[in-house]
């Protein structure tokens, strides 16, 4: 594809459809630094800055640095893509900039452009995450953690609740907006909606955290959690890195969510061992075979969200839970004892039935219940009964 070449004073350069995009930062400086004069001339948009000065011993330091990240970044994209994970963790980024002499430019194509709205969501992650990391480095984090209150029983309470209802415990979402369907609620208080959950017979509650896209925040799990709410609480983030699991700990959570489709499998391994350390449950969330496959090769696995909605293009489809649990799938959860949720797109008590008769035993609504004026009585008409009792 064609790019546009534009000045910039950012450092990231993309380049992912640049001939040299695969070739280590040298040797594509070297390609680029030769070309440059001539494609100055035609590309209007081309504004030459002024070299920042920086000595040399800084400058080859700060080249290796660079460098470093580029090749990291590089190759945990490949890792990902080798399981078949098509969301690149962060845009493909381009060599030091000061390779090419005075001049910085950016290159605008498929490289630096998200393919779907999960890319966008965790591209906004990484750069939000290690805002906040700066703010708030692990050893800070793990200071609080020593006197944090114990967790709550997370899985243990969906097992309770299905074995009193014989129906599947509900984890209910606390959930303001999505990309998918906008503003659900405008009255929006967190506590308030977590109030009437509990009361109308969740078992556990999902809180949103995410601020841009689904106008959640940390303060909700937090505000919840001092209210006085008895159910167990799950973090929904998009986790990409394991500072994300110490905060959500600090901040009230029982559990955390780990998305299969952004987090190749070594990373699953190893956030699932540090949610164990931290007394949180990880609820794994898969939604084609592949990961479902991937993921039952992990062991130490309690909880598998099968999620109906296809986060890269927002389809619903309740039968992807139905699907996912058919032949060895769902032997070997069976034999794991893995407990299954079916999450999104619930609404009526035909849609639970529909993923019970499938092999769920917990289903996570979000949109159904909290956008009735009381979420409570918008439980018992998802489940056509009252479950508080
Ligand atoms: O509002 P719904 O369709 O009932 O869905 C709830 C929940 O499953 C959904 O919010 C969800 C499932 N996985 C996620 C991952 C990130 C953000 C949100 C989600």
């Amino acid at each position: 594809m064609e790019g546009l070449i534009s000045l910039k004073s950012s450092p990231r350069t993309s380049l992912s459809s640049f001939p040299s995009f695969n070739q280590p930062p040298n040797s594509f400086a070297r390609r680029f630094s030769m070309d440059l004069p001539l494609r100055r001339s035609s590309f209007p948009a081309i504004r030459a800055q002024q070299p920042v000065t920086i000595s040399p011993k800084e400058e080859d330091e700060e080249d290796a640095l660079k460098v470093k990240e580029w090749e990291v970044g590089m190759f945990q994209n490949e890792v990902a893509a080798s399981q078949g994970i098509r969301i690149r963790r962060r845009p493909p980024t381009s060599p030091p900039l000061h390779y090419v002499g005075p001049f910085e430019f950016r290159l605008q194509n498929d490289g630096n452009t998200p393919r779907n709205i999960l890319e966008e969501i965790v591209w906004h992650k990484d750069t939000e995450v290690s805002q906040m990391k700066e703010r708030k480095p692990l050893a800070t984090l793990k200071k609080f953690i020593e006197n944090a209150p114990l967790t709550r029983d997370f899985v243990g309470a969906l097992k309770a609740a299905h074995s009193r209802t014989g129906l599947p415990g509900l984890i209910a979402e606390v959930k303001k907006a999505s990309p998918s369907r906008g503003i659900l609620r405008e009255d929006f208080d967190p506590v308030e909606i977590a109030r009437a959950y509990e009361k109308g017979g969740a078992a556990c509650l999902s809180v949103l955290t995410d601020e841009k896209f689904f106008k959640g925040s940390f303060e909700n799990l937090e505000a919840i959690r001092n209210a006085g709410v008895q159910c167990p609480l799950l973090c929904k983030e998009f986790v990409i890195d394991a500072w994300q699991i110490y905060y959500a700990r600090i901040k009230g959570a029982d559990a955390i969510l780990l998305i299969a489709a952004v987090l190749p499998d070594l990373d699953i391994r190893y956030m699932v061992k540090i949610c164990k350390m931290l007394g949180l449950a990880a609820l794994v969330e898969v939604h084609d075979e592949r990961e479902m496959d991937r993921v039952l090769g992990i062991d130490g696995i309690e909880l598998i969200g099968i999620n109906n909605r296809n986060l890269e293009t927002f389809e619903v489809d309740i039968s992807n839970t139905k699907k996912l649990l058919e032949g060895e799938h769902g032997q070997l959860i069976r034999q794991k004892d893995i407990i299954v949720v079916g999450e999104s797109g619930l609404f009526t008590p035909d849609h639970v039935g529909y993923v019970q008769e499938a092999g769920v035993k917990a289903v996570l609504v979000g949109e159904s219940i909290v956008k009735q004026s009381d979420p409570g009585k918008g439980i018992t008409g998802l489940f056509g009964k009252d479950i508080s009792l």
